[in-house]
């Protein structure tokens, strides 16, 4: 080799590396990347006159770059120059941080004829959602164990089009055995999970206040959240008399499950929460209260623990905000949940406090079935499976109800990112900020759409969703999970590029 070739090569060495590094960081990169998203740039920014942040909503542009947030700039400070990159102008409509389910059913593995990984994603997607929480019921088995916890990874592996972490569930069988706890906490689950009364499923029984005391001590330590189903029932007073017990009338099952029944549940669940305090046996762990109905007592006694320091939240659903008891017609099982759906007064109690802090976040519970479990020829509610099934439709129906309530897009974010992320331990999930996964739905609030069979519905089964047939504003244009386009405007990505969450 002579001198002139000793001192051109290291020279072609480094031009060769510019042009990659300027090149190809930008370009469509590798073949896998253009299979989990709609737009093949790994490096791009996301412009729109209403970024909703945590510090307000701006006139800017996000960047994202892998899977990240790595700047996010105002109108007034980028002076018409947004350096390299794509650029995917959103115009006026809503950018925000994905939505956080914290309360899914995808019923996989074992039920996926109720819902499954694939179908239960993809409507999320098009609904928004960029990370789910799914629960340890429906699915069979139950996720009570690491084990079984494994059995679900291994079912959501290439099956997820949005990112999914999972509760496990707190059961008398695991309640008292530190070691299976801990176990199925170190396997990945971000919390428990635990009924105050008959699941429906037989291998998830009930639990009761001694066995949720032990859950809370174990989760102390792993500083994760118990969830419980919040009703005991009361059998006194969901006796029905002679004559008042059509099985067809929504009222007749309104009173087999009063507001009593949530009340008793969360006055028990408070003889154990104040371990939560700051210094209790159990600080650490925390306690949440799922799809609260009852707008009445249930809710005082929430806002006295919380005013009393135990660390306890709690959420409701976009069911018990959008509809009320009167207007649900003889048969039409698809409205039966538990609790109940109750009556329009409380409706509006439960908007007040949702407004006023005292519900701190919202959650889908969608839990479906096979439509034939829904018992529609019958109708009979008392008989029917119960389970909203609502997944593609929270945002739509949150802001569709909420716009009359004067909500907000920051209080949008709040119930349905920001705080979410929180529960369930997601540092880098529910905000648009730096240093965070690039998590975010774009949708036109002002754009209305009816749910019937021309719009695309990825739920498993659209005839049991009580919101069929309804008119809704705000649509989802584009969803991004960690900087992949998975969904836009009825198209998915063609892989299913989610991740598996799991706690460390
Ligand atoms: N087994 C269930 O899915 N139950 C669910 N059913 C409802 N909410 O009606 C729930 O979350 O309690
Ligand atoms: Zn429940
Ligand atoms: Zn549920």
């Amino acid at each position: 080799m002579d001198d002139l070739q000793l001192r051109v090569l290291p020279l072609l060495a480094l031009l060769a590396s510019l042009l990659y590094f300027f090149y190809f960081q930008d370009s469509p990169t590798l073949f896998e990347r253009s299979d989990c998203s709609l737009f093949s740039y790994n490096h791009y920014w996301i412009i729109s006159k209403r970024i909703v942040t945590p510090r307000g909503v701006i006139s800017g542009a996000v960047e994202v770059k892998e899977e990240k947030i790595v700047s996010i700039v105002k109108e007034e400070d980028w002076h018409g120059n947004l350096k390299r990159g794509q650029i995917i102008d959103y115009g006026e409509a809503v950018v925000m941080p994905g939505l956080i389910d914290v309360h899914a059913h995808l019923d996989d593995p074992g039920r996926t004829e109720w819902e499954g990984f694939p179908s239960g994603t993809r409507a999320a997607a098009a609904g928004g959602i960029t990370t789910l929480i799914d629960m340890p019921l429906n699915n069979f088995p139950s996720t009570v164990s690491a084990e079984t916890l494994k059995l679900k990874i291994d079912a959501a592996e290439k099956n997820i089009y949005v990112d999914v972490g999972f509760w496990g569930g707190l059961v008398p069988e695991n309640a008292f055995d530190a070691n299976s706890l801990e176990a199925l906490l170190s396997a990945g689950a971000l919390g428990l999970k635990s009924f105050m009364c008959p699941s429906g499923i037989n291998d998830f029984p009930m639990t009761n206040s001694s066995h949720i005391k032990e859950g809370l001590s174990i989760l102390a330590k792993y500083r994760r959240p118990l969830l419980v189903h919040a009703e005991i029932p009361q059998d006194s007073e969901s006796y029905l008399e002679d004559g008042e017990n059509d099985p067809r009338s929504y009222s007749t099952y309104l009173k087999t499950r009063p507001p009593s029944w949530e009340e008793a549940a969360i006055r028990e669940l408070l003889t154990v929460s104040k371990d939560t305090r700051i210094g209790g046996p159990a600080e650490g762990a925390h306690l949440h209260v799922v799809h609260l109905s009852d707008a009445g007592s249930s809710l005082q006694l929430l806002k006295q623990a919380k005013s009393n320091g135990d660390s306890v939240t709690v959420e409701t659903c976009p069911h018990y905000l959008a509809f009320s008891a009167e207007e649900i017609k003889d048969g039409d099982t698809r409205f039966k949940c538990a609790p109940p759906i109750r009556d329009a007064a409380n409706k509006e109690r439960l908007w007040t406090a949702l407004l006023e802090g005292d519900i701190d976040m919202l959650s889908s519970d969608h839990s479906p079935s096979a439509p034939d479990l829904k018992l529609f020829d019958e109708g009979n509610f008392l008989k029917a499976w119960g389970g909203i099934s609502s997944l593609q439709f929270v945002l739509p129906v949150t802001w569709s109800h909420g716009r009359q309530y004067g909500v907000t897009l920051e209080q949008l974010a709040l119930w349905w990112s920001e705080r979410p992320a929180k529960l369930a331990g997601q540092d880098l999930k529910g905000g648009i900020a730096v240093g965070n996964h690039a998590d975010i739905t774009v949708w036109e609030p002002n754009v209305e759409f009816e749910l019937n069979n021309d719009l695309p519905v990825y739920l498993k089964h659209p005839s049991i969703s009580a919101y069929m047939g309804s008119k809704l504003s705000g649509k989802v244009l584009a969803t991004f999970v960690r900087g992949n386009l998975v969904y836009k405007e009825g198209k998915h990505a063609p892989a299913a590029c989610g991740a598996p969450i799991l706690a460390t």
